[in-house]
């Protein structure tokens, strides 16, 4: 695992600055300074800062929090400058938030009276709860309505591709797409709120939300260290997941490199697929034990692929149950292992969501899907569209809101978020 992509790998809260400061940290005691003129001073010292400057951006291999919010912003700016500067202040918001501290330098209630603070003020008295911000942009920033508003255009990376529309998809057009892309995550709601919130209000004049989606109860592990979570079917989900540890698969499946010129800027990034798919729980409350392991391909207890074994041992697609394979040529397991995709593997880092009722009483409930791949023409489309045809489970399942976001590489101190772009 990159030390910079590493949980807490590091990081120091506030508290922990100002000890760090105190003794002698030069480079720290800048940043304790900061934190002390945006006010947040908090209880007790931990160790939750994932570092935002790396190779990569953080968010993507980091241990997957508890929580996330999502949103998707649509450009208002005329100018390419003014993107430069959104992209600009937003990184400087980034840096401050994700150390724990407050947005500008005078924060939540240290600036005038007679102007509006600088920071909302809902995350003072927080700790930094691991928050990452992770960036994308979507298709639109590069050529919208075949204008190139931004200069761009001839960047535009082959891959980033207008997602077709898959067999029962029903996408909504105000959960779907966006020119730019924010993820926050961090193990406290009110943290990944308070990011975007604070985002959103920075963007004011230059870009507004399009969609934005809140998470809980992370759907996939990221790391060995992790336990795997269960989805609201009740089943362990992110089992067969790429982790932090398997480089060699990160750098084969999930990081962008070795692009042609016009596209370099986005080697060491990778692309975001999101899918909002709501699940359709109450039929799946109402069906048999066995009907949903048949579905899922797993056994709903220990998530043990149904040819036996325990969670981390490998299905064997082949073996004979009484009516045929013991995992069903249709099961979820079956359509999305690599063995039946030509070797492809994807990080998946989604979450649950409840967003309240509809008119009959049903729940608008079910997964937040994001997987971070390589290229989505070959590790996202086909396997989408052999699920959609095929899944067992297609038919508990219905997409409502999609997105495919370029994800710049990471950046150093003094650098802004996808940089090369516009250099
Ligand atoms: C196109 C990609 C995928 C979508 C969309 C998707 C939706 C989705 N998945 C579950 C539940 C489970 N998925 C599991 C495994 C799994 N799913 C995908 C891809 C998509 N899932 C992959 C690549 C894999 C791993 C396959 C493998 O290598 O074995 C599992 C099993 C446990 C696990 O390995 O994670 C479950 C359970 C839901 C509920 C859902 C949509 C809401
Ligand atoms: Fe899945």
């Amino acid at each position: 695992m990159c030390p910079q992509e590493s949980r807490g790998g590091g990081g120091l809260s506030r508290r922990g600055l100002f000890t760090a400061a105190g003794a002698g940290g030069i480079g720290l005691a800048a940043g304790a300074a900061g934190a002390f003129a945006a006010g947040r001073e908090r209880s007790s010292p931990v160790n939750d800062v994932v570092p935002l400057y790396g190779a990569h951006q953080a968010g993507i291999t980091t241990e997957a929090q508890d929580h996330m919010h999502t949103a998707a912003f649509d450009l208002t700016a005329s100018t390419r400058q003014s993107v430069i500067s959104l992209l600009r202040d937003w990184t400087e918001a980034a840096e401050a938030m994700t150390a724990g501290r407050d947005v500008g330098a005078t924060g939540a209630s240290g600036g005038a009276y007679d102007a509006p603070p600088e920071d909302t003020g809902e995350a003072q008295d927080l700790h930094a709860a691991h928050l990452t911000i992770t960036f994308g942009f979507g298709r639109t920033l590069f050529e919208k309505d075949g204008e190139d508003r931004y200069g761009v255009r001839s960047r535009l990376p082959a891959a980033l591709i207008d997602l077709p529309l898959f067999s029962g998809d029903a996408l909504e057009p105000n959960r779907t797409g966006g020119d730019l892309m924010v993820q926050a995550c961090a193990d406290d709601p009110q943290v990944a709120v308070h990011a975007v919130r604070n985002l959103s209000r920075i963007a004011f004049g230059r870009a507004r939300v399009r969609w934005s989606q809140l998470g809980f109860g992370r759907t996939a592990s990221t790391s060995t260290g992790q336990v795997t979570p269960r989805n609201l079917f009740g089943f362990k989900d992110g089992t067969a997941n790429i982790m932090a540890q398997d480089r060699d698969l990160l750098d084969k499946h999930v990081w962008v490199g070795g692009s042609p010129a016009a596209e370099a800027w986005l080697d060491g990034g990778t692309y975001a697929v999101m899918r909002r798919i709501r699940m359709h729980v109450e039929t799946w409350d109402r069906t048999t034990l066995r009907e949903q392991e048949l579905v899922v391909g797993r056994t709903k207890r220990k998530g043990a692929p149904l040819s036996g074994g325990d969670e981390f041992t490998a299905p064997d697609f082949s073996l004979p149950g009484r009516n045929g394979p013991l995992i069903d040529a249709g099961s979820h397991l079956a359509l999305a292992h690599p063995d039946h995709n030509g070797g492809v593997h994807m990080l998946r880092r989604g979450y649950n969501y409840a967003d309240g009722t509809d008119d009959l009483g049903r729940f608008d409930a079910g997964q937040f899907f994001v997987a971070y791949l390589v290229d989505p023409r070959s590790h996202y489309v086909p396997m989408q569209s052999a699920m959609a045809k095929n899944d067992l489970m297609a038919e508990y399942l219905r997409h409502t809101g999609s997105g495919l976001f370029a994800v710049p590489p990471g950046i150093q101190a003094g650098e802004y978020i996808g940089q090369p772009l516009f250099s």
